[in-house]
C-alpha cells in the first residue's frame, strides 16, 4: 500500500472503491472519529490541463451544502497530489440498488429517489451551477439509502448566471441533450433537465431511452427524440418523461415546473423544495466533544472553524461528528 505522507495520522487508507479518468477513489477512516470517508486522489502530473477542473469541483463542493449532494470534508494539496476527503456512500450506485433481477423500480420508489435528485438539482441551479454530467454512475446512496449526487468535475457556473450560454461539449453522449451533441450553444439548466429525463426513464423502465453501440446511431436516436414507452408506464409517467425529453430546449419543462409537477407531488404533501444551508450551524455537543479532546475551549474551536476555509482537518472532524449526532450515534472520539 503506497503511503501518502500527507495523510499520515489523519486518515487510514483502505481499499480502492473506484477510479475514473484522472482520479482514484479510496475508502479511508478519519482517525480522530473512526468515521469512514471516501478520498479522491489525483496526481497533478496526470491531471495535466485538467487541473482547473479540480479547482472548479472543490469550489463547487465547498459552496454546495445539501442533503443530497455529497459533502466535501477536507482538501489536502501537496506538490504532487490533490486529496479530496468526501462523504462516503456505502449504499453504492443507485442503479446497483435496483438490482439485476428487478432491473426497474415501481413508480412509488422511483418517485422517492427522483424527488431527491430534483431537490439537489433545483438547489444547484438556484446557486447558478449546472451539473452537466448527470448519469446513473453519479447517483449514489448512503447507508440510510439517501441519494447523493457526486462528481462535479464538469459542473459549470457561467460567470453571468445559469441562464447564460455554454458551449463546451461534455458528459456522456447517452445522457446528453440534442443541443449539446449538436455543439450548439446551450443552457446548463436545460441540459440537466434532459439528463434527469433519461435518469427517470431508466428508473421506471430498467433500460435507457436512447442506446446504441454505434455513436452515430445513438446520436440519430437522441436527435429524433423518439423512444419506446413500455406498457407498464402510467400515463402520468409518460407525460412527465415527454416533458423532460423535449428535443427543443425551449419546450422542455423547467426545474421550477418540475418541482411542482403532478407526478412529482403525487402522494406527497408538498412540491420538491430545498433548504439554503449555505453556512455552518453551530452545535455545542460537537464543540464540547472536540474541546474535551484537543483541550481548546469550544468557543475558540468555533471561532477558528468559522474563520477557516472550511476544508481543514478540524472542519472534517466537526462535520463528521455532526453527521454522527444527526444519525443519533454517540459522539465518541478516539
Ligand atoms: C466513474 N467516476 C468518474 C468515478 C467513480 C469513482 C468511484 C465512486 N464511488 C463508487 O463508484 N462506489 C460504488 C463506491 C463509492 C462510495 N462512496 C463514494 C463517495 C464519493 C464519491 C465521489 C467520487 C468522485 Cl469521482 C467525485 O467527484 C465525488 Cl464529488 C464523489 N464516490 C464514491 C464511490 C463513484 C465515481
Amino acid at each position: 500500500m503506497v503511503r501518502y505522507i500527507a495523510l499520515k495520522g489523519l486518515y487510514d487508507l483502505e481499499k480502492t472503491i473506484g477510479s475514473g479518468g484522472f482520479a482514484k477513489v479510496k475508502l479511508a477512516t478519519h482517525i480522530a472519529t473512526g468515521e469512514k470517508v471516501a478520498i479522491k486522489i489525483m496526481d497533478k502530473i496526470s491531471l495535466g490541463d485538467d487541473l482547473p477542473r479540480v479547482k472548479l469541483e472543490v469550489q463547487a463542493l465547498k459552496t454546495l451544502l445539501h442533503q443530497h449532494i455529497c459533502r466535501l470534508y477536507q482538501v489536502i494539496e501537496t506538490d504532487s497530489h490533490y486529496f479530496m476527503v468526501i462523504e462516503y456512500c456505502s449504499g453504492g450506485e443507485l442503479f446497483d440498488h435496483i438490482g439485476i433481477e428487478k432491473n426497474r423500480l415501481s413508480e412509488t420508489e422511483s418517485r422517492k429517489f427522483f424527488r431527491q435528485i430534483v431537490s439537489a438539482v433545483a438547489y444547484l441551479h438556484s446557486l447558478g451551477y449546472a451539473h452537466r454530467d448527470l448519469k446513473p454512475e453519479n447517483v449514489l446512496l448512503d447507508r440510510e439509502e439517501n441519494l447523493k449526487l457526486i462528481d462535479f468535475g464538469l459542473c459549470a457556473k457561467p460567470k453571468n448566471g445559469i441562464d447564460s450560454h455554454l458551449q463546451t461539449s461534455c458528459g456522456s453522449p447517452t445522457y446528453a441533450a440534442p443541443e449539446l451533441i449538436l455543439g450548439k450553444k446551450y443552457l446548463g439548466s436545460e441540459v440537466d433537465i434532459w439528463s434527469m429525463g433519461v435518469l427517470l426513464y431508466a428508473l421506471l423502465c430498467g433500460f435507457l431511452p436512447f442506446d446504441d453501440n454505434s455513436i452515430e446511431n445513438l446520436y440519430r436516436k437522441i436527435l429524433s427524440g423518439k423512444y419506446d414507452e413500455p406498457s407498464w408506464l402510467s400515463s402520468s409517467s409518460k407525460r412527465l418523461i415527454r416533458a423532460m425529453l423535449q428535443i427543443d430546449p425551449k419546450k422542455r419543462i423547467t426545474i421550477q415546473e418540475l418541482c411542482n409537477h403532478p407526478w412529482i407531488t403525487a402522494g406527497f404533501l408538498n412540491p420538491v423544495s430545498f433548504v439554503h444551508k449555505t453556512n455552518f450551524e453551530k452545535d455545542d455537543d460537537v464543540l464540547s466533544t472536540m474541546s474535551a479532546i484537543c483541550g481548546e475551549h469550544a468557543s475558540d474551536i468555533w471561532r477558528k472553524l468559522v474563520k477557516s476555509d472550511r476544508t481543514d482537518y478540524r472542519t472534517a472532524t466537526y462535520l463528521l461528528l455532526l453527521d454522527r449526532k444527526l444519525r443519533g450515534l454517540s459522539l465518541r472520539i478516539s
